[in-house]
This record gives structure tokens, C-alpha cells and sequence, in this order.
């Protein structure tokens, strides 16, 4: 059993995260490929989030009509910051034996060793990298031991922030995030400013 799993915040997810997903899909042949949205990412502490039950339900709008696919919603139900140690150690214990990988951009990959608990997440997952924005894959300094794949994924210059800027000048989002989490997100009317 090959499990991929691809956290992050998805707030909101887009059309570069998917694109990530698919290439992963092809170049590593998972069984699965489980969508972790992050419950409270600890290093984001000003960020505030579309709540989770929302990140869920645009999750599942990008990620229709692929069967490996699925979001798993754990970090969501954890109580306290969302450490991808934790989730991998309920990964490795429910599953014995399965190969776990876990997807990241460059951008988290040069943030990995300020990561809680950064020796048990390379320990129990292999890190599958992806240049981000220009930037090649490059480990950084202080990195425990790990095992590492990169993927030559053609770059998708998309990101949550560009999306949140772009609704926020009343641009369309359609060509970020796909039309139906762009409808999602019109019709909730998220990430509107409050007065
Ligand atoms: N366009 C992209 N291409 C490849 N990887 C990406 C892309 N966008 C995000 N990722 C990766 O997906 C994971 C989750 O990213 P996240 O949900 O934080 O999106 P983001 O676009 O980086 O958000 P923000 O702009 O709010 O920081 C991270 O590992 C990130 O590196
Ligand atoms: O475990 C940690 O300490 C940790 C610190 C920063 C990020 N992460 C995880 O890395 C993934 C990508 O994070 P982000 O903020 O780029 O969406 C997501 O699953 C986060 O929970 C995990």
C-alpha cells in the first residue's frame, strides 16, 4: 500500500495544488491520495482561515471525478496546532507496513527543520518535493536524515495568497481555483473584508 498524502492549508485550495496532485498521481502511482487540510498551522498565527468545514467542501469541489483522491479531515478534529508528526504517527499506526510520501513545495521544504518533531516526520514519510515559484529544490541546512523525491513539476504560478488578492480587487478567480470552488466561494461569500 502507497499512500501519498498532501497536507496544507488550502485557503483556498487551487488549480496549482492540483496540478501538483495529478503529477504526483502519475509519477508515483499511489494507491491513494489523501487531501489534509490543516487544522491550525502554528506557524501561520495571523493568518485567519475560511473555517474548516468550508476548506473541506472546496477541497472535494477541486478534487471531484478522481477515485484515488480523498480529503481527510483528522487535523481538523485535532485539538491544538496541526503537527504533520502527529498525523503521520496515525498514519503509521493505522496502516503498519503501508509506504507513506508526503507532498511539499520547496517553500515548506526549506522550512522543514523549524518543523515540530521534523526527525519523526522524515523517519516515517518520504518528502515528495516540488519546485515552487522559481525556486529549484534545494535541501536546507539542518535537515535531519530524510528520504527525498523530487518531481520536475512544470511550475503552476498560482498561489492561496494570489487568489485572496485577486477576490479582494474583485478580479475573476475562475482561472485560479476552476469554476466550481470559484462558485463556492461567491456563494459563501468568503474572504470577503469584514467592516
Ligand atoms: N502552485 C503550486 N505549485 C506547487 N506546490 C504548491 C503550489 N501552491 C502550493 N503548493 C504547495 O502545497 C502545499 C500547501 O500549500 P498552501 O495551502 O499553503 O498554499 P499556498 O498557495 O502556498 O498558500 P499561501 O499563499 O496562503 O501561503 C505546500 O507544500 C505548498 O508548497
Ligand atoms: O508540523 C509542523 O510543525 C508543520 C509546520 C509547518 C507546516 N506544516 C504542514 O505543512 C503543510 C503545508 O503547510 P502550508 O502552510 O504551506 O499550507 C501542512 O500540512 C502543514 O500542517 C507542519
Amino acid at each position: 500500500m502507497k499512500l501519498a498524502l498532501f497536507g496544507g492549508s488550502f485557503d483556498p485550495p487551487h488549480l496549482g495544488h492540483l496540478a501538483f496532485a495529478h503529477f504526483a498521481l502519475s509519477a508515483l502511482a499511489p494507491d491513494r491520495l489523501l487531501w489534509l487540510p490543516a487544522g491550525r498551522q502554528w506557524q501561520k498565527p495571523d493568518q485567519v482561515m475560511a473555517a474548516g468545514v468550508h476548506r473541506v467542501q472546496m477541497l472535494k469541489r477541486l478534487i471531484a471525478g478522481e477515485k484515488r483522491f480523498a480529503v481527510d479531515d483528522r487535523e481538523l478534529h485535532r485539538r491544538g496546532p496541526s503537527f504533520t508528526a502527529d498525523t503521520l504517527r496515525e498514519f503509521a499506526k493505522q496502516q503498519p507496513g503501508a509506504e507513506l510520501m508526503f507532498l511539499i513545495g520547496q517553500d515548506q521544504y526549506a522550512r522543514l527543520p523549524t518543523w515540530y518533531s521534523a526527525e519523526v516526520v522524515t523517519e516515517l514519510a518520504t518528502l515528495v518535493v516540488v519546485p515552487r515559484a522559481g525556486e529549484a529544490v534545494v535541501t536546507p541546512p539542518g535537515m535531519p536524515p530524510h528520504r527525498l523525491q523530487v518531481l520536475d513539476l512544470p511550475d503552476t504560478p498560482i498561489s492561496s495568497t494570489a487568489v485572496r488578492e485577486a477576490l479582494a480587487r474583485g478580479g475573476d478567480i475562475a482561472p485560479l481555483v476552476g469554476p466550481e470552488v470559484a462558485s463556492y466561494i461567491a456563494s459563501h461569500r468568503l474572504y470577503e473584508k469584514k467592516p
